[in-house]
């Protein structure tokens, strides 16, 4: 199949846990995470276009097309790059917006490596993931494509290899915009940093969740039924939450006994972006 017929994936990133352990002069917060793929998220398929311009087929509600991740990486590259050709992008959303899977993060990471192969821009990994820095703090992982535990504001990667598992994770019906959940007096920042040997599965929480759970009831709920389960965490800056098992029967016996009113999805966890 030729690569412009192709749908390319975006898959959604879970934090497996998420500390707080400083701030920057500028207001970014440093983070220790790892961040793990899962086999579900959106696709994204490219058309050529001969007059040049960026379009997007499918807008999102609210959100202006100019501001899509995914416009706003496709115009980066332009930049970075000289190119001239123009794209129509197609992106099928599955992934809910504010839900701190990555979503828009990973769409934005995934126009970047297909339009870079299309277009035959030839830029490296590490040029792709500066461009996807100054889209957001979350994109550079999805380019560099491997579960990563990850320092700086997400930034710089120690590549491991979590157990295989499976996750269920619930989708609470509100969106957790990042930004309000990083500028809350409540935010704990002080948690201590870690070597990037030390993590180990189930280590550590999520700093950001208390928060969100102030400002987000929803959250809160979603997560105390996980905890019939195990250990259930928020990802990133929520809404999403999620909880691990180690084999698929058990994580979809969990969903079926899901109460009405709480939405969700049962994802493998994945070692390798399925771009990488
Ligand atoms: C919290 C995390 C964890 O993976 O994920 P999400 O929940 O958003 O998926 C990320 O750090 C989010 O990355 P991303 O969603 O790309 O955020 P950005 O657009 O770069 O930042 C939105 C705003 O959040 C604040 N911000 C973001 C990242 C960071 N390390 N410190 C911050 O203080 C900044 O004020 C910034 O203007
Ligand atoms: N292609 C896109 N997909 C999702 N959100 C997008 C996209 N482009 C821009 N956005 C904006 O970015 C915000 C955060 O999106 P998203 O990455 O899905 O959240 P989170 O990182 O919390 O999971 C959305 O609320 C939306 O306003």
């Amino acid at each position: 199949m030729n690569d412009w017929d192709r749908d390319w994936p975006a898959p959604a990133k879970i934090n497996l846990f998420l500390h707080v352990v400083g701030r920057r002069a500028d207001g970014y917060h440093l983070l220790q995470t790892v961040f793990r793929f899962l086999d579900f998220g959106d696709t994204i398929r490219c058309e050529p276009r001969s007059d040049g311009r960026i379009a997007l087929a499918t807008p999102l509600p609210g959100v202006p097309p100019e501001t899509d991740l995914t416009v706003r990486a496709a115009t980066a590259l332009r930049a970075a790059t000289g190119a001239t050709a123009g794209v129509t992008l197609h992106v099928d959303k599955r992934l809910p917006m504010g839900g701190g899977l990555g979503g828009g993060s990973s769409d934005a990471a995934t126009t970047l490596m297909a339009l870079n192969r299309l277009w035959r821009t030839g830029l490296d990994s590490s040029a792709l993931q500066r461009i996807g820095l100054g889209l957001g703090a979350d994109v550079p992982i999805f380019v560099h494509g491997r579960t990563a535990f990850a320092e700086g504001i997400g930034e710089r990667f120690t590549d491991l290899v979590p157990p295989p598992a499976w996750y269920l994770v619930l989708v609470p019906a509100v969106a957790v915009p990042t930004l309000e959940i990083f500028r809350s007096a409540q935010l704990r920042r002080d948690t201590p940093a870690i070597a990037d040997d030390d993590w180990r599965p189930g280590f550590g929480h999520n700093d950001l969740e208390a928060v969100a759970c102030a400002l987000y009831p929803e959250v809160a709920r979603h997560l105390d039924w996980l905890r019939h389960y195990g250990e259930a965490r928020m990802s990133g800056s929520g809404a999403c939450c999620f909880v691990e098992f180690a084999r698929e029967p058990e994580a979809r016996a969990a969903l079926a006994a899901l109460p009405p009113g709480m939405k969700g999805f049962v994802a493998a966890g994945l070692d390798r972006h399925p771009l990488a």
